[in-house]
């Protein structure tokens, strides 16, 4: 199987609530996928079922495996990181991570706490005198001191300051990240990991909305910066999307022929967060 993921008629019901419908997806190696989606998409139930943690319908595979059956085996090439994640509160930093080092083959000690040195954390503190943001950060060292093949972070900064967010992004793209390694991430802070990401899915009641790489968004997408006159003849050709800028409109436009909107004003390529709010909101204005 050539893709680390691969997914065929997920859907995962609560009740008459289809929390995910119908979706079917792949992820090849060497991918950053960002996942996104409202309050309630149902980004949570889907990352857990691909880790074998919630039951589902469909055909999944991770790593050639099904997450139902062989989820021990999976679990020791996959690293998880839920939104609701605890660390034993009666442990000191370090005793974390002599369990870790214990039950975990693949995890580094050492690399785990050249991460912490970066931080207010001290080894020898107590998990439950540390402050949220700093039980964020020792869970995330313990994480990316694991050398997995897949990893799957589920709103990993929430919590976390934004100096301390930057700063994760970039460890997990510079010292972390390569092509044999694969990321997927859900969160709501989308301008700050656009950056990092080769591909998108938007989810929306369940249901897959768009599932592109960012090459395809560039060219699959556009959006107008207009102000004046030209803002309202823009905003006559139909599109997918507007917000307001000063003085005019950005407009977003799907599979539109660039150089017949290029007299109106500027031309760029969308941001992730914008796109978003396009494809799920419309017209902002
Ligand atoms: N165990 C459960 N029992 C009943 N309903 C559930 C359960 N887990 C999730 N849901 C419902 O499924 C839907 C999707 O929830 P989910 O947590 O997957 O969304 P999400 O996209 O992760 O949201 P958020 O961004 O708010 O974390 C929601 O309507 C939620 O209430």
């Amino acid at each position: 199987m050539s893709n680390l993921v691969e997914v065929r008629g997920l859907s995962r019901s609560f009740g008459d609530l289809r929390a995910v419908d119908n979706i079917d997806f792949t992820v090849p190696s060497g991918c950053v996928l960002g996942l996104i989606g409202p309050n309630g998409a149902g980004k949570t139930t889907l990352l857990r079922s691909l880790l074998g943690l919630s039951a589902y319908q469909g055909e999944v595979q991770v790593l050639g495996k099904d997450p139902r059956s062989q989820r021990a085996q999976l679990m020791e090439e996959v690293c998880f990181i839920a939104d609701t994640a605890v660390l034993p509160r009666w442990m000191k930093v370090s005793e974390v991570l002599d369990y870790a080092a214990g039950v975990h083959p693949r995890f580094s000690r050492d690399r785990a706490e050249a991460l912490l040195r970066d931080t207010e954390v001290q080894l020898s503190r107590r998990i439950r005198d540390l402050s949220k943001g700093m039980m964020v950060q020792v869970h995330l060292a313990l994480v990316m001191a694991i050398d997995a093949r897949l990893l799957v972070l589920d709103e990993p900064t929430l919590g976390l300051d934004i100096l301390f967010r930057k700063r994760f992004y970039e460890q997990l793209i510079g010292d972390y990240f390569d092509q044999e390694r694969t990321i997927i991430i859900s969160t709501h802070q989308v301008d700050e990991v656009q950056h990092i990401l080769t591909d998108v899915m938007f989810l929306n009641h369940g249901k897959r909305v768009l599932a592109c790489s960012m090459e395809q968004i560039e060219a699959q997408f556009v959006q107008l910066n207009a102000v004046g006159e030209n803002a309202v003849k823009a905003e006559g050709i139909p599109h997918l999307g507007a917000h307001s800028i000063l003085g005019g409109k950005a407009i977003i436009y799907e599979g539109i022929d660039r150089a017949s909107l290029a007299p109106l004003g500027e031309l760029r390529t969308p941001s992730v967060a914008d796109l978003f709010v396009a494809m799920m909101g419309g017209d902002q204005s």
